[in-house]
């Protein structure tokens, strides 16, 4: 019987290229080895949590040295009555996430098919995406919308940004007439075929958050995303889609679990959930909110804002999900170093991803780069800047 031999953990990067996206400046990825030799790769989130996430993994690879790799439900349910706080702590479910994505890698290869094949065969033969990480430094209504004919011109039929600049809880009328100014903008310069989805971050307040969707309505976004603080969801987003029914409200990308994603689709709160294969319990999680949101009649659109691995672990799962709404990606604004880490295998054509169909993940991981961009440490911080937003963009126009 093929058995886990070992589960190594690389935290890779290379801070001097933190570009577009500060809090994933590190990647953190797993490698599992089984007995007969063969590999499966995963990954994790990092943010201001790499350290802990590795930890979290070390917990996770004691278990499962010795066991069955295929055994995939088996070890779900073994590891949650062992781990008892999965549900509760986010570097557990991020470093079970990971192991997850491995795994079912590593049965793709030994059945020698793409993921998708047993999750459901191939739905979507190509994937729409939205550029995210695009605007870094844009500060003034004119950065963006230069830059957004520069993602138009790539190929893009989507984009997604945060235009509130250094606004947190409250924003003024000068605020919310800047980040209005922003979006008119980027409008203006793309037309109106191509979408645009409007990123809050989960910044404001509810009162705040109802006069910005209200705000936002004309521009007609795909989506509002995290409109209000995460931990109002439930009354802050009810209130907003009371207010302004017209807008569609998307969240998940933190959701930890099948019943988080419960808690928001039968309270009605949410037009697309975001749920994000690394930290959503990888695709054992994924599979169980997919059958959810199709139950509810709600769209994906699955937060991908971290690695090169977790890009293809969600284009796999994108592949079979029939409510697929649109994919993220950062995928061609990360620093060089992301995308060789996956040989660069993923290209954009016209605004579409096409499904890598080779087994497991679909791709190859150079293990070169892999050594070469190892390191030891944590996300930078910045006290002038969250590491959530897009690098330079914390800043006031007027
Ligand atoms: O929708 C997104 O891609 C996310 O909100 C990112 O913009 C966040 O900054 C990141 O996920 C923080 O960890
Ligand atoms: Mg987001």
């Amino acid at each position: 019987m093929t058995t886990i031999k070992d589960i190594e953990i690389y935290s890779v990067s290379d801070l001097a290229t933190a570009k577009a996206s500060p809090w994933a400046s590190v990647s953190i990825i797993v490698r599992v080895v089984t007995s007969d030799g063969q590999v499966g790769y995963g990954e994790a989130v990092p943010t201001l949590r790499v350290n802990q996430v590795v930890k979290a993994i070390e917990e996770v690879r004691r278990f499962m040295i010795g066991k069955d790799p295929f055994r995939i439900e088996y070890l779900f349910r073994e590891w949650y009555k062992h781990e008892f706080y999965i549900s509760r702590s986010f570097e557990a479910a991020t470093a079970y996430s990971a192991v997850d994505i491995a795994l079912h890698d590593l049965l793709g290869k030994y059945l020698g098919a793409p993921i998708y094949q047993f999750l459901g065969g191939l739905v979507n033969e190509k994937i729409k995406a939205y550029a995210n990480g695009w605007y870094s430094d844009c500060v003034t209504p004119d950065d963006f919308a230069k830059r957004a004919k520069e993602v138009v011109s790539m190929g893009f039929k989507a984009m997604k940004f945060d235009p509130f600049g250094p606004y947190f809880d409250h924003m003024d009328e000068e605020g919310l007439e800047e980040a209005v100014e922003r979006v008119r903008a980027v409008r203006e310069a793309v037309g109106k075929y191509v979408d645009i989805l409007i990123e809050v971050h989960g910044r404001f307040n509810v009162n705040t958050a109802i006069k910005m969707v209200k705000a936002m309505e004309q521009f007609d976004p795909l989506f509002i995303e995290e409109p209000v603080h995460p931990d109002l969801n439930f009354e802050g987003l009810a209130k907003i889609k009371a207010a302004v029914p017209g807008v569609r409200i998307a969240v998940g990308e933190r959701i930890i679990s099948v019943e988080e994603a419960l808690q928001l689709l039968e309270r009605g709160l949410v037009d697309v959930l975001q749920p994000d294969i690394t930290n959503a319990l990888g695709f054992t999680g994924m599979s169980r909110i997919r059958a959810l949101t199709e139950a509810y009649g709600v769209e994906l659109a699955p937060h991908n804002a971290f690695g090169p691995v977790q890009h293809v672990a969600t284009l796999q799962f994108d592949a079979s999900a029939y409510n697929l709404l649109i994919q993220e990606s950062f995928y061609e604004f990360w620093p060089q170093w992301k995308r060789d880490i996956i040989n660069n295998a993923i290209r954009l054509e016209d605004g579409y991803y096409r499904v890598p169909n080779r087994p497991g993940l679909g791709v190859d991981v150079n293990e070169k780069v892999l050594a070469e961009m190892r390191f030891e440490g944590m996300e930078p911080f910045h006290e002038e800047e969250p590491v959530w937003v897009i690098k330079g963009t914390w800043k006031r126009y007027r």
